[in-house]
């Protein structure tokens, strides 16, 4: 986690320094000033081409971006350290200090140095910070991961009268102007927050000290406490309306106090970082509780959805799924991987859309292929909405206009559209034709990057700006007639014309030429301005005419170019929602078209979603290990698995899986849930025929990994993990376990494994997926109705064993653990003391007393919950409703001890 300081509302009274001024450069009293004004912030102090660090933010910057430390005055006797980065480069900067978790106030200069001058030799020039770049409130491409969303999250906090606190959350994406609320419990918070992946989260000063929030904090990628009156409930909805200059928030959105309060704190936090924009956001939307599938954080990380357990894109779900065209496309899909739906009418028009695609496939490849020339025209319009976009940005959303019209063009040729593509199709419509129009007459074929450079309007476009443009392009002809001129005049064949900042234009010919110009006649029209090593410099009355004309007629082309900018982005921020609707549109339908290729090229199949429990796969396999098998030409063996209820029984059921190691078991144990994923985002997946009741919250309990950083042991992870599953699986989740147990002793893990099959089945009654190399657990599918034993097969050959990767019912009777252990290359003399030991334990046959202990131990010991609740008195009841309503924090010491006393004379009487 990175932790950041405090933005104070203002600037306090006291944050001018302390030194005295009169011992300060005036540039560095202004510097000092503006540093002040934002503490916990690194200052980029603009100064002609660079943007200069000094102090502590130079030695820190120079560590941070490997850039040389130097000196640059002094202050209170002491050298300053300085250090620079230039401005054209700076974004790369920027990006490498963000991802250090540290935040940047830019501070620009706000008049033309010639107007500081004008005002007296002692005047500085205005300077002022134009932004704070902060990781969650970034618009510039170069700084954006362009197939992730970058979320800025705010939490809110209400206390309950119960002791039970509510959470608001609002998070906003400003390179693509999303903005979505939602509240849920405390315990909720850790799963939400993971499945929202922000980059950035806000919080009170209050919550940031709050010890119950620490662990959640910590693992947060970058976490900014506020002050508290970001957090102010009471003026939440005027600062809402103020930033979407309405009235009401009423008609826009229709918000709960707590959600409005995050949501304020969001847009507040936007407006300081980019002092005074407002960037466009699409008004507040609640997400709907409970219509996604619940996944946390552990589940999330075991079954590697978007990054490896190392971290790395490559070789997750979503980097094997992903075959999308377009930035806009790619975060769409991850948003969708981060949250499957639970309702089935809803996963079936993502289905059908797919389907359409899997089944035209020329359509497929046409549309792909117009996606491809589509630019992305979310951030472009975000760029532009804040005054940082340039020529490029109004560039793609012409072509983002033009391709929107091929798209319909080849969408209007299909048969029959499913209710998802209609609605692409409405969305592409929206944008006026007329605004692509206007944008290909005024733009050129080649563009620059920044607007400043100018040259973008296409000659012919504006009467004016041809005017000036000829203008100056003829004087820079009259410059090359005249050094021609002078060549000929004063004999110098070498003589010529150049231009710098200082001189202007000037004349230079080589030092053994100088003398002659300045000697008379010629030093009549030639005026010495400057001797170097090698040259002799001039001016002339006639090139400070032209001087003038050129610099003028250049100046005034530029600002000419710069207003016809602006009177282009005003007219397409004026139908800025239209473009948003046709860019969302634009990634619906990548997603569908990649979705369509995926389960064309990898041969998957449309999953039937219903509201059952029933969990039927035929021919499974595991998306992510079936393509990186099949890189190297390897098979991979389908298997089938069904957790459906069984006749007779009301809940899905509880597979046992044993089998050596190697043997496959994991990989089963993940395709499955995967598969149940894929199906609930709506996607075909990879199977022959898969029907799957909806599941509402996936667990999976695979893999272990230490957590020292939190002081938690392999074991210690491991039972977290399970006890959440234990106490929060219902009937309709899918739970998969993956050798719970194993990271302590034998028979300790034996039975914590059995016990918690036995809690399973009986308890939660979840459908569930459980492998063991506890073989002596597979007895208990005699006592336990819809425990159903399944192994993965191997065949032994010669003494050694060979992997066939295929389940079937039935249980195994060996691990083959010591096999395994001579593959992975154990010294012979170890393979073999094992063998022997392993031949004396089996002689003492645990397998034989496990069957003694499914008999002997009373059957079902779990208790139902309702039994684990304990009967309780009245008077019980009310002490424990007295506790629960006291708030230790806001009370004072003395009404602490009444609350006490009060407390014992309720516990005296009952
Ligand atoms: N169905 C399959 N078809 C082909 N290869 C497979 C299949 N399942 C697994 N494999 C291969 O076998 C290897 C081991 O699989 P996995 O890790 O799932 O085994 P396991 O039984 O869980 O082992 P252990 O008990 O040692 O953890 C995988 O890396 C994969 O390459």
């Amino acid at each position: 986690m990175t932790i950041q300081q405090p933005i104070p509302a203002s600037v306090p009274p006291d944050a001018a320094p302390a030194e005295a001024p009169a011992k300060l450069t005036p540039m560095m009293e202004q510097y000092l000033e503006i540093k002040a004004a934002h503490p916990g912030l690194m200052l980029f102090y603009r100064m002609g081409d660079f943007y200069e660090l000094f102090f502590e933010d130079a030695e820190v910057a120079s560590k941070a971006l490997g850039i040389v430390l130097t000196k640059r005055g002094k202050h209170l006797g002491q050298d300053i350290p300085m250090c620079g980065v230039p401005v054209e480069r700076s974004e790369d900067y920027l990006h490498r200090l963000i991802a250090q978790g540290i935040r940047v106030a830019v501070c620009e200069q706000m008049e033309d140095p010639a107007a500081a001058r004008a005002r007296g030799n002692k005047s500085v020039v205005k300077r002022g910070v134009v932004r704070v770049v902060t990781p969650g409130t970034l618009t510039e491409d170069n700084l954006l991961d362009a197939r992730a969303n970058n979320y800025l999250l705010s939490i809110a906090r209400s206390r309950g009268s119960s002791g039970g606190d509510r959470l608001g959350l609002a998070w906003i994406d400003i390179s693509t102007s999303d903005f979505i609320v939602t509240e849920c419990a405390f315990a909720e918070l850790t799963a939400t927050l993971a499945r929202i992946n922000p980059n950035e989260v806000i919080i009170s000063d209050a919550l940031y000290s709050d010890a119950a929030f620490e662990p959640v904090l910590r693992e947060l990628a970058a976490v900014t406490p506020l002050t508290r009156d970001v957090f102010d409930g009471a003026t939440a909805e005027r600062r809402l309306c103020d930033y979407f200059a309405v009235a009401t928030m009423d008609g826009l959105a229709v918000l709960s106090r707590l959600e409005a309060t995050a949501a304020a704190a969001c847009v507040t936090y936007v407006e300081r970082t980019q002092v005074g924009q407002r960037p466009p956001l699409a008004p507040p939307a609640r997400e709907a509780t409970g219509s996604t599938m619940a996944i946390d954080p552990a589940t999330r990380a075991n079954l590697e959805l978007t990054r490896t357990l190392a971290g790395e894109r490559r070789g997750s779900l979503l980097d094997a799924i992903d075959c999308t065209v377009t930035s806009a496309g790619s975060r769409l899909l991850a948003q969708r991987l981060a949250a499957p739906l639970t309702e089935a009418a809803q996963i079936g028009r993502r289905l059908d859309a797919v389907a359409t695609f899997v089944a035209d496939g020329a359509a497929r490849e046409d549309i792909r292929s117009i996606l491809r020339g589509a630019p992305d025209m979310t951030r472009a319009m975000a760029r532009l909405s804040v005054g940082r976009g340039g020529p490029r940005d109004l560039a793609a959303l012409r072509d983002g206009i033009l391709a929107a019209d091929q798209a319909m063009a080849r969408l209007s040729a299909l048969d029959q559209p499913p209710q998802e593509v209609a609605s692409v199709m409405t969305a592409l419509a929206r944008p006026a034709r007329a605004l692509a129009d206007e944008f290909a007459r005024a733009l050129d074929e080649q563009l620059p990057l920044i607007k400043r450079d100018g040259g973008f309007v296409r000659a012919g476009y504006d009467a004016t700006l041809d005017e000036t443009r000829n203008l100056r392009d003829a004087s820079r002809l009259v410059v090359a007639s005249m050094q021609a001129r002078y060549a000929d005049q004063t004999g110098v064949k070498a003589l010529k014309i150049r231009h710098n900042n200082v001189l202007g234009y000037f004349v230079e010919v080589t030092a053994q030429h100088g003398d002659k110009l300045m000697s008379a006649p010629l030093n009549a029209t030639f005026i010495h301005r400057q001797t170097l090593a090698g040259q002799v410099r001039f001016t002339t009355s006639e090139l400070g005419e032209i001087e003038a004309k050129i610099a003028n007629a250049g100046e005034r082309a530029l600002n000419l170019e710069l207003e016809i900018f602006d009177r282009l982005c005003g007219q397409a921020l004026a139908i800025g929602d239209d473009l948003r609707a046709a860019a969302h549109g634009f990634a619906m339908l990548d997603v569908a078209t990649a979705l369509a290729k995926l389960a064309v090229d990898d041969n998957y199949v449309r999953p039937e979603v219903d509201g059952s429990l029933g969990f039927a796969i035929e021919g499974g396999c595991h998306p992510v290990v079936e393509q990186a098998l099949r890189r190297e030409g390897q098979p991979f063996i389908a298997n089938s698995c069904d957790l459906s209820p069984t006749p007779g029984h009301k809940s899905g059921q509880l597979w046992l899986l044993t089998g050596p190691n190697m043997a496959g078991k994991s990989t089963f144990l993940r395709q499955n849930a995967l598969i149940a994923l894929l199906a609930q985002i709506g996607s075909f997946v990879p199977a022959s025929r898969a029907r799957i009741g909806i599941v509402d919250r996936l667990f999976s309990r695979v893999g272990a990994a230490d957590d020292l950083a939190r002081g938690r042991s392999t074991f210690m992870v491991e039972m977290v993990e399970t006890a959440a599953i234990l106490n929060q699986a219902g009937e309709r989740a899918l739970v998969i376990l993956d050798e719970i147990g194993r990271g302590t002793a034998t028979f300790d893990g034996l039975s914590i494994a059995w016990a918690a099959i036995e809690h399973l089945h009986e308890s939660n009654r979840c459908r569930t997926l459980f492998a063991t190399h506890y073989h002596e657990l597979t007895a208990l599918a005699a006592k336990l109705p819809r425990l159903f034993n399944a192994t993965v097969r191997v065949k032994e050959w010669q003494g050694d064993v060979v992997f066939l990767h295929e389940v079937l019912p039935g249980s195994a009777d060996r691990s083959y653990g010591i096999q395994v252990a001579k593959l992975a290359g154990l010294p012979p003399a170890v393979i073999s003391r094992a063998k022997s030991v392993l031949a004396k334990l089996e002689a003492q046959d645990r397998g034989q007393s496990a069957r003694v202990l499914v008999d002997d131990l009373p059957l079902f010991a779990v208790p139902s919950r309702a039994a684990i609740e304990p009967t309780m008195s009245k008077e019980a009841k009310e002490l424990i409703a007295a506790v629960k309503a006291l708030h230790p924090d806001e009370m004072t010491p003395r009404e602490a001890m009444d609350a006490l006393y009060a407390l014992k004379t309720k516990l005296g009487k009952s």
